[in-house]
């Protein structure tokens, strides 16, 4: 009896001295983890960069969740145009200004040409198609993939992409006209543009169209290059910035990059196999892809090929895409610009050609300018690609030491009010009154996009094409303002919501004529 009493009070200071060192356990190693990650997190910073100073374990991640670039732009308020942020422990330098970003990206262009590895895009979503050439650090292999996209998108090469251009932008309107019965019903044209982009880039790397936004790869090829889209943010993806975050085993984000992977890896293998089978039995139309497999001087691997078909796929998918759904959501609720921009394009085409001419290489400057004002204000890539350094880089005296990331905050430098006094008007005229001002939508030095060419003369013609053949009417209380009208202020890409407007046409007989009886041109 005696026995078992002692057995019993023993066994019970033993438990309780169990639980008290657990409970002491789960408050100090959490304590000492974040203590120990504060100084990791500290001395990760640029000595004398200024920059706001963020929490423990998350630095400035819970400050620009949403709209992350215009945050940036209201820092440089306090910080100046260079400072530092931190998203978890790692720093990263955002240039804000035009005259900081000529300098550090101009000045340093080799030294800023690689791209930071996140682990939600590289690791779990790329490890089986590779990635893109906008998102590869800086390799031989690189080199050798934007040496081959390089020589598909100089000029001498958009030219011979017209007959394509001019293919597709005359099914955008045919669809404007069709799906809006003539300027009767109020569209959505987000999947009329979405067309177009995706038949341009299917037709320029693998040689097919797609010439139905009923086809189910269109549905298929959309959805997964959006989701895709979203996990290239440099802000939305948590676990890129708090490993911690990887080990939880129901983690959402790893699960859907899977499968996004899955499902792109499927259409990518098609359109390579019915490309390898018409190269095969010589009924392939020529396209960029046949091209690289056919160089001989430039000889790719089967990763490098994909990477490429990858860039060519999603570089002016996302982005040619919203930056159209914008421009029309602003032209609906400006008939003013929509006046001088017809009597422009009729100095040259009347609404009996509204078609225009696909062979003019931007001859209208109202449009050049109507184009570069679109491309300036609503920025679409706001925060352009993320660099990376290979080597140190000073500025103002401040060591910015190799392997840092770096941010090109596009929308503040487009913004800039050393360069424009009414940077928030929207005015097309700024590009006629000040030609040679920059833009950054684009990026700039080194690692530059190798599309520009060809996206400003695929939006040339879409544009002098939409407003010689449509009036375009609002129909929906639309929010065309840059941030407030952004529909998902954590992606990548700035895009507008979803709307509806009318589509008018100005002479419905020339443009059914037009239509009818068109021929590409070679
Ligand atoms: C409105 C349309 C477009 C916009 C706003 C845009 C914007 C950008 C930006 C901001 C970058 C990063 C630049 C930098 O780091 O300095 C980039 C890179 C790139 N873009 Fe574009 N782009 C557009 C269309 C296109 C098109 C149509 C293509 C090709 C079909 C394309 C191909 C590329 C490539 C290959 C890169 C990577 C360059 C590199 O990392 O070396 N882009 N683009």
């Amino acid at each position: 009896m005696t026995i078992s009493v002692v057995t019993h009070v023993f066994q019970g200071r033993l438990w309780d001295g169990i639980i008290a060192q657990f409970a002491l356990g789960l408050i100090l190693i959490p304590t000492v983890y974040v203590v120990y990650n504060e100084v990791v997190r500290r001395n990760a910073r640029i000595p004398a960069l200024k920059g706001p100073s963020g929490l423990p374990l998350i630095g400035n991640l819970h400050q620009i969740r949403t709209n992350a670039a215009e945050q940036y732009r209201r820092w440089a308020k306090s910080y100046g145009g260079v400072y530092q942020i931190q998203l978890g422990n790692i720093p990263i330098v955002v240039v804000n200004t035009a005259a900081a970003a000529k300098t550090i990206f101009g000045q340093n262009a080799q030294s800023l040409s690689s791209r930071p590895e996140f682990y939600t895009f590289h690791k779990v979503l790329s490890d089986t198609a590779g990635t893109t050439i906008g998102t590869s650090p800086y390799s031989d292999s690189l080199k050798r993939r934007r040496k081959g996209a390089a020589s598909a998108l100089n000029r001498p090469s958009v030219q011979t992409y017209v007959s394509h251009l001019d293919v597709e932008t005359r099914d955008f309107c045919k669809e404007l006209l069709t799906y809006g019965q003539a300027g009767t019903v109020a569209v959505d044209p987000m999947p009329m543009i979405q067309r177009l982009s995706l038949s341009l880039a299917l037709t320029l790397n693998w040689g097919v169209r797609m010439d139905s936004q009923d086809d189910k790869l269109f549905h298929e090829i959309t959805h997964v290059e959006e989701e895709v889209s979203r996990f290239r943010s440099t802000t939305g993806n948590l676990q890129d910035y708090i490993p911690l975050l990887r080990l939880n085993p129901f983690n959402v984000g790893s699960a859907k990059a899977r499968e996004m992977r899955d499902r792109r890896d499927v259409y990518l293998k098609a359109l390579n196999q019915g490309l390898d089978e018409r190269m095969a039995n010589g009924t392939h139309k020529p396209c960029i892809q046949a091209n690289v497999i056919m160089d001989k001087e430039n000889k790719l691997s089967h990763e490098e090929l994909t990477s490429i078909s990858l860039t060519m796929l999603s570089g002016g998918l996302d982005t040619i895409t919203t930056l159209v759904a914008w421009s029309i959501a602003m032209l609906v609720q400006r008939p003013d610009i929509q006046k001088t921009a017809l009597t422009a394009i009729q100095e040259y085409f009347g609404t009996e050609a509204p078609l225009c001419d696909p062979l003019d290489d931007q001859k209208c400057t109202y449009i050049v300018a109507l184009v570069r004002e679109c491309l300036r204000y609503y920025t679409v890539l706001r925060l352009a690609l993320p660099r990376a350094s290979v080597k140190d880089i000073t500025y103002d005296g401040i060591l910015i030491p190799k392997g840092t990331v770096v941010f090109l905050n596009a929308w503040a430098c487009n913004m800039d009010s050393e360069v424009w006094e009414d940077p928030e008007t929207f005015r097309p005229e700024r590009w006629i009154e000040q030609p040679d001002a920059p833009m950054f939508t684009y990026g700039l030095g080194y690692r530059m996009c190798a599309g520009s060419l060809l996206a400003n003369r695929e939006l040339y013609l879409i544009f002098i094409r939409l407003i010689n053949s449509f009036e375009l009417v609002k129909c929906d209380e639309i929010d065309h303002h840059p941030l407030t009208g952004n529909s998902d202020p954590t992606s990548l890409v700035a895009m507008p919501h979803r709307y509806l407007a009318k589509f008018i046409p100005r002479n419905e007989k020339a443009l059914r004529e037009s239509i009818q009886n068109f021929v590409a041109v070679e």
